[in-house]
């Protein structure tokens, strides 16, 4: 159930970059202006075991990073340096689909809890992300969730996706089936089963909006649930500042939060489920508020340690991964296939599943497939993918031309919620079945950046590999001769770690605000 690894080792790379800036008004690119410097140094690899934690404790600036990914959690704490301290890996367990956020829950203390004491007293800064559109309806007094969370990938009904696209702008990525908007709307338009949060809600005293209720949250004065994101949530169980609500541009992005602007859009903000937003958006990794008294006391984590804002997996894979010019792209080949290219300037379409992240002053454009490792893991242990690897031909194709799909539904390339998996006939030999799922894959991240191009995002220079596929040889050279482009797996590629980089951006934000608060005085 828990691994506490003591660690990996790091490769000795010494990086600082600066990324280029982008233009808000989206025209191509034409003035670079230094924005964001993300500082990428790689600390000396060492084995990361007890005589590296004593040094590293020593120095007393110590990041966490929790990554909640879709099949487990994973938590890594660097130093200043970047270098990794210890990391640890959960399961979420056999039983999680019955209580998600309950096991979010326990995996988080958990995993705080396998941390090598010395580490976590010595932790200043801890930053989350999670898997994009998975949202939490809550009792803003506490946190309790009034109803089990709607997952990344879970698709909404064809009249909710109506009602979005009846208020949002056209081919708004928060019309998308699966995005946070629609789930919003299904648990605030629906009276039927998806309607049980109203009677938990009413039960704890909380305000009735909404249709079927007939009142408008303004209309009583008891507080309105709170619509809170996977990564915003867990967050809160450390800083304990539910009350209005705290998210970040990347997870609000499926919301309808507006990152160019930061703001919510008008068109968002006049509806009357408007005071169910999180109020507070805040940049991935900006400062947010310190652990809440009691979670410092039960947890050992230092009272003055910072939580700073979250961002979602795929993009904590893009900053573990380093990647910093324009036409450099992340493949996160985890439970799902999600990309992200580094593009001068934005491009968003519902209709191919197509959106346009920030991070600092650079758009990262993309999406995510629910294609992806998940698919083999129905077929194959990692320890079979393992022993099949050596029998896959890369140089030739199987022309078994699959779509391969855990289920029904897609978000990106195309928005399709009916569309069908395509994994038949299957061969007898499983290495000729393996690969023809690794070319079905590789065919729809291929597609996935052909239709960036076709978008005018920057033209694709490079893949770098984030995600448990990226271990594999043959895999990258199928995905290599399909891309028509350099691919190489990530020197880091640990969502976890772009987390704790994000924490320690965070950390240094307070300090500098503090230093010039003193400077002031
Ligand atoms: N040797 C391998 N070849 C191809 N895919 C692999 C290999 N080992 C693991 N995987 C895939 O990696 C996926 C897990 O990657 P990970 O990044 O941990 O996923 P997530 O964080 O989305 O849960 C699994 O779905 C598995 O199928
Ligand atoms: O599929 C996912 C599950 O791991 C990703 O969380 C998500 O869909 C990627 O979205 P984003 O591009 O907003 O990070």
């Amino acid at each position: 159930m828990l691994s506490a690894s003591a660690t990996s080792t790091y490769p000795v790379t010494q990086q600082s970059t600066l990324i280029s800036r982008v233009p808000a008004n989206c025209k191509p690119f034409i003035r670079p202006r230094f924005i964001l410097p993300i500082d990428r140094r790689f600390g000396a690899a060492q084995a990361a075991t007890s005589p590296l934690i004593s040094t590293a404790t020593a120095s007393k600036s110590l990041y966490l990073g929790l990554d909640f990914g879709t099949s487990g959690a994973r938590a890594a704490v660097i130093d200043d340096d970047g270098r990794l301290v210890q990391d640890v890996k959960m399961g979420y367990g056999d039983n999680a689909a019955a209580d998600w956020a309950g096991a979010w829950k326990r995996g988080l203390f958990e995993l705080i809890g396998a941390l090598d004491p010395a580490v976590r007293t010595s932790i200043t800064s801890v930053a989350f992300d999670g898997t994009s559109a998975t949202a939490l309806l809550v009792d803003r007094r506490d946190g309790t969730p009034l109803a089990p969370p709607k997952l990344y990938n879970e698709a909404q009904a064809k009249g909710v996706v109506a009602a979005a696209q009846a208020i949002a702008p056209p081919a708004h990525t928060a019309t998308a089936a699966t995005s946070t908007l629609c789930k919003l709307l299904t648990w605030w338009d629906c009276t039927g089963d998806g309607g049980k949060w109203r009677r938990v809600a009413s039960e704890r005293g909380l305000a009735m909006p909404g249709p079927s209720s007939g009142a408008t949250v303004t209309a009583t004065a008891l507080p309105p649930p709170l619509l809170l994101h996977q990564a915003d949530w867990l967050a809160a169980l450390l800083h304990g500042e539910y009350g209005s609500g705290v998210t970040d541009w990347n997870n609000a992005l499926k919301l309808g939060y507006d990152p160019e602007l930061e703001s919510y859009p008008s068109w968002l903000m006049e509806q009357p489920f408007a005071p169910l937003l999180p109020a507070r958006v805040v940049a991935p990794g900006a400062p947010v508020a310190t652990l809440e008294r009691r979670v410092a006391e039960e947890t050992g984590l230092p009272l003055d340690c910072l939580v700073c804002g979250g961002t979602t997996d795929s993009i904590a894979a893009f900053v573990a991964a380093g990647v910093t010019e324009a036409g450099q792209a992340v493949t996160s080949l985890g439970s799902t296939l999600a990309v992200k290219l580094l593009s001068t300037t934005r491009v968003d379409d519902a209709a191919y599943g197509v959106y346009s992240h920030r991070l600092g002053d650079v758009w990262l454009v993309g999406g995510a497939s629910n294609s992806g490792g998940a698919v083999l893991r129905r077929f194959f242990t990692d320890q079979q993918l393992r022993e099949l690897t050596p029998r896959v031909d890369s140089d030739r194709p199987t022309g078994l031309n699959y779509y391969p799909l855990p289920s029904p539904g897609e978000r990106f390339p195309v928005a399709d919620p009916d569309l069908q998996p395509r994994m038949a006939p299957r061969p007898d030999d499983d290495a000729v079945f393996f690969q023809g799922l690794l070319e079905g894959i590789s065919q729809i991240e291929a597609a996935a950046y052909s239709r960036l191009a076709a978008m005018g995002a920057s033209p694709l220079k490079e893949v770098v590999t984030a995600g448990g596929g990226a271990v594999n040889p043959k895999w990258t050279a199928i995905r290599r001769r399909l891309l028509g482009v350099p691919v190489r797996a990530a020197e880091q590629g640990e969502a976890c770690y772009g987390a704790a980089l994000l924490a320690r951006q965070g950390a240094r934000q307070a300090n500098r605000q503090t230093a010039l608060t003193a400077s002031a005085q």
